[in-house]
């Protein structure tokens, strides 16, 4: 059965807003799957389309894959369980074996790919070098409710947390979140396309510090903002 966010809310007519508060209508996914195999694990980018895509998602998908041709933009690959090498980074200099054992580890899933295509964080990423930005455009799905009809809060503090500590993990490698603050300025319909735009501000020693907002679609509508303060790990302290 496909599973997606546009089938159950037709039938929920209360839950479309003024702008977006139902999803459109399905798209096609796309042929091509951009995947390879490591050991016995094959990773999936989860960055591309698929057939919870609303159109809105889609449209500005491939308006910034467009912006990928002249390389000023990448798209940046999404997997369940992170990057490879981030992971491997992470395994060899923080990953404490006393608090989650090695069997444990292969069932891990990143949360924001841990839910059924269309009912959670469908997302991509994009990135500038020169602006030092990195776009997400995000559909949060039906799981991802908090007031009636309305995104959790903490799915979009998920999803702020994931674009600005993507920001700094660019630019300061192994980083973990010291601190977010956010702005919750307007709620954000379920299903209904954002953009989470955020830059680097300033790198001072370790601390990283990032900035962002998140936008309608449209860009008429501005959601939330945000400051987050990263600090890049210091592979001579233990984390616990
Ligand atoms: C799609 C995939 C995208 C993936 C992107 C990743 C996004 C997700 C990232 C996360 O959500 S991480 C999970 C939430 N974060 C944590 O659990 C971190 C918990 N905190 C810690 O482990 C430590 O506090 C931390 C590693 C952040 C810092 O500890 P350290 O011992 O390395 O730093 P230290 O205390 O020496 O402080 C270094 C500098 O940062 C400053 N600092 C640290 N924490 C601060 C804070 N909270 N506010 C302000 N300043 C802070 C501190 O004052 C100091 O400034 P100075 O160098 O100027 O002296």
């Amino acid at each position: 059965m496909l599973r997606s966010c546009a089938a159950p809310l037709r039938s929920l007519g209360a839950l479309r807003g003024p702008r977006g508060g139902a999803c459109p209508p399905l798209c096609e996914p796309r042929p091509a799957l951009r995947s390879f195999s490591s050991e016995k694990v094959i990773y999936k980018d989860f960055s591309i389309p698929n057939p919870s895509w609303s159109k809105d998602l889609r449209l500005l998908f491939d308006q910034f894959m467009k912006k990928c041709e002249d390389g000023s933009w990448k798209c940046l690959p999404l997997y369940k369980h992170g990057s490879l090498q981030r992971i491997q980074d992470f395994k060899t200099f923080f990953h404490d074996p006393k608090f989650t054992k090695e069997d444990v580890m292969t069932q891990t899933r990143l949360f924001t790919s841990s839910f059924e295509e269309g009912l959670g964080f469908e997302h991509a990423m994009f990135y500038n070098d020169v602006e030092k930005r990195t776009v997400c455009l995000f559909q949060g799905g039906l799981y991802l409710e908090g007031m009636p009809g309305f995104l959790h809060g903490g799915a979009i503090a998920t999803m702020i947390d994931s674009t600005l500590g993507m920001s700094a993990l660019i630019a300061g490698g192994i980083v973990m979140t010291a601190n977010l603050n956010i702005n919750f300025k307007r709620p954000i319909p379920l299903c209904s396309v954002v953009v989470i735009n955020s830059q680097v501000d300033k790198v001072e020693g370790r601390k990283i510090f990032v900035s962002g907002n998140v936008q309608s679609a449209d860009e008429k509508t501005l959601h939330s903002e945000a400051t987050g303060l990263f600090i890049q790990l210091d592979p001579d302290k233990s984390l616990t």
